[in-house]
């Protein structure tokens, strides 16, 4: 009889799992002016939330995983995308590298962040577009191992679209588009530390995630021949991997993170509003200041470690993926200034497969005699290989022997180097010296939330999250 006005709001409903969906009420009422009102104060609300992204830039590799992530971003992101008004640049890449080049030539300021769509490599080229633009514009050297970097204050969101997705489930919670494209749109923010790594003054590669020696070298090696496979590769050359057993011989050095509240075998992890990341980069803060920037960090303790060892890896975030939903390093932190340092020494195969097997149940990994994990600031690595071919003891029946291995891989000798996989790219270089930076990135997202075990609470919470 009378005529209805209506306004539908769309808002986040938190889901089991950490996933989010889009849900929409509509609101009905006869009064038009009054309709009106609500519209425009709601209006007026959302424009007050300033962290809420206008602009993005967004990448799209077609090639990343099962191939999926152009349809994945059509169909499942840039609907939610325009639903909230936002405004975006997309760039399909045609090659490796292309995000990253591109992002040295565009007028990068005018975005509120950069969308990357694809795996963790695809994040990476992302990362080393805008850490290294950054750097550039402020007229830093990125090949001085010293060099206090600058912070890069444009987020960059991650649509999961690769095959590992290690990135985006360990500070989500999940890999799913949909969740990560509502972390975009109401604008959350998750600082990251980042690795440098440098080799004798020249920089190599940044690294947020894994930065593995040994064994996820080796699987990293071997899967890129086997890219056709997807995602799958990485169980086909990790079963050949854990097959072949070699061990590498080399030296690592590290410095200790002293600033750090927490430890690599603590019980609690990173969850959103972490207390040990804030208060350890305040410590972290305090020391610079204190000691001003004369202190030169090569003048604080380095430890030394000499061995035989079937894996090295560090890394600056828990490394949790659908794979192993607890990650390498379980209780490793976002943005506390620090990496842990897992050395897998030389054992049998049974123990590195019950070592393994670990990552993916409730047991500690970092329960076992050949396992040892250090929280670190910096670390150095030089294989046994390349020390002797430095200090000139080239021994010829060695040379051969190494050549006789190559041959062999069965052999499990430790003659030959392996690679480094460094967010799921290999390094050139086996000798390297890494950095951990302090929050130099920040992410659309808001690190893993504490499992909310009753229902009502997520209905409760689902209101605040207007689109
Ligand atoms: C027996 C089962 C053991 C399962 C152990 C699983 C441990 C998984 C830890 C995964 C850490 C991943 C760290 C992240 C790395 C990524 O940055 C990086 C790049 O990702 P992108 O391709 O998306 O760009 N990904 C990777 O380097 C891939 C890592 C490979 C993980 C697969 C490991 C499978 C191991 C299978 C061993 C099988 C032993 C079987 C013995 C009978
Ligand atoms: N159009 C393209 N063609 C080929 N390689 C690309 C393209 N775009 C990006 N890449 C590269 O592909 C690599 C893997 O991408 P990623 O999205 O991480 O997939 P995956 O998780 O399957 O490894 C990255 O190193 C990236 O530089
Ligand atoms: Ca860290």
């Amino acid at each position: 009889m009378t005529k209805l006005h209506a306004f539908t709001v769309y808002y986040v409903k938190k889901a089991r799992n950490h996933r989010w969906r889009c849900s929409d009420v509509t609101f009905w009422c006869v009064d038009e002016h009054l309709c009106n009102q609500w519209i425009q104060a709601l209006k007026e609300l959302l424009e007050m939330q300033k962290s809420r992204p206008k602009q993005l830039l967004v990448y799209i590799n077609p090639y990343g995983g099962k191939r999926q992530g152009k349809r994945i971003y059509e169909q499942k992101v840039a609907p939610l995308f325009s639903l909230a008004s936002i405004s975006t640049d997309v760039v399909i890449t045609e090659h490796a590298n292309h995000a990253k080049d591109n992002l040295f030539e565009v007028n990068i300021y005018k975005y509120d962040g950069v969308v990357c769509v694809g795996g963790d490599g695809m994040f990476s080229e992302v990362m080393h577009g805008l850490i290294g633009r950054i750097q550039k514009d402020s007229g830093i050297d990125q090949n001085n191992p010293k060099a206090s970097l600058v912070q890069c204050n444009i987020r960059i969101g991650i649509i999961p679209a690769g095959s590992t997705d290690c990135i985006c489930y360990s500070t989500v919670g999940i890999s799913d588009p949909v969740t990560s494209a509502l972390h975009i749109i109401v604008g959350d923010c998750q600082p990251l530390d980042v690795s440098s790594v440098h080799h004798n003054n020249m920089f190599l590669k940044y690294s947020v995630s894994l930065l593995g020696y040994g064994f996820y070298g080796d699987i990293l090696k071997d899967s890129e021949k086997k890219r056709w496979m997807g995602p799958m590769r990485y169980d086909y050359s990790g079963f050949k991997t854990f097959l072949s057993h070699h061990y590498y011989e080399g030296t690592i050095a590290y410095q200790p993170a002293k600033h750090t509240l927490g430890s690599p075998r603590d019980k609690d992890s990173c969850r959103t509003g972490c207390y040990i990341c804030k208060k350890s980069e305040q410590q972290l803060a305090e020391q610079h200041k204190d000691c001003g920037l004369k202190h030169e960090e090569g003048e604080e303790e380095w430890k030394v470690i000499k061995g035989k060892f079937l894996a090295i890896n560090a890394v600056n975030m828990s490394c949790a993926c659908p794979r192993s939903p607890k990650g390498l390093s379980p209780a490793a932190h976002l943005a506390d200034g620090s990496a842990d340092l897992i050395l897998v020494r030389k054992c049998s195969r049974f123990d590195f497969l019950r070592y393994l097997v670990r990552h993916t149940n409730q047991d500690d990994q970092f329960d076992f005699p050949f396992v040892d994990v250090y929280r670190v600031k910096s670390f150095q690595f030089t294989s046994k290989l390349s020390e002797d071919n430095e200090s000139n003891v080239m021994d010829i029946g060695k040379k051969r022997f190494g050549q006789f291995c190559r041959d062999h891989p069965a052999c499990c000798c430790n003659i030959v180097n392996s690679t480094w996989n460094c967010d799921g790219e290999t390094l050139d270089s086996s000798a390297i010296e890494v950095r951990v930076h302090c929050q130099l990135m920040k992410l659309f997202a808001r690190g893993i939330e504490e499992n909310c075990k009753d229902e009502a609470a997520y209905s409760q919470n689902s209101a605040e999250q207007l689109l």
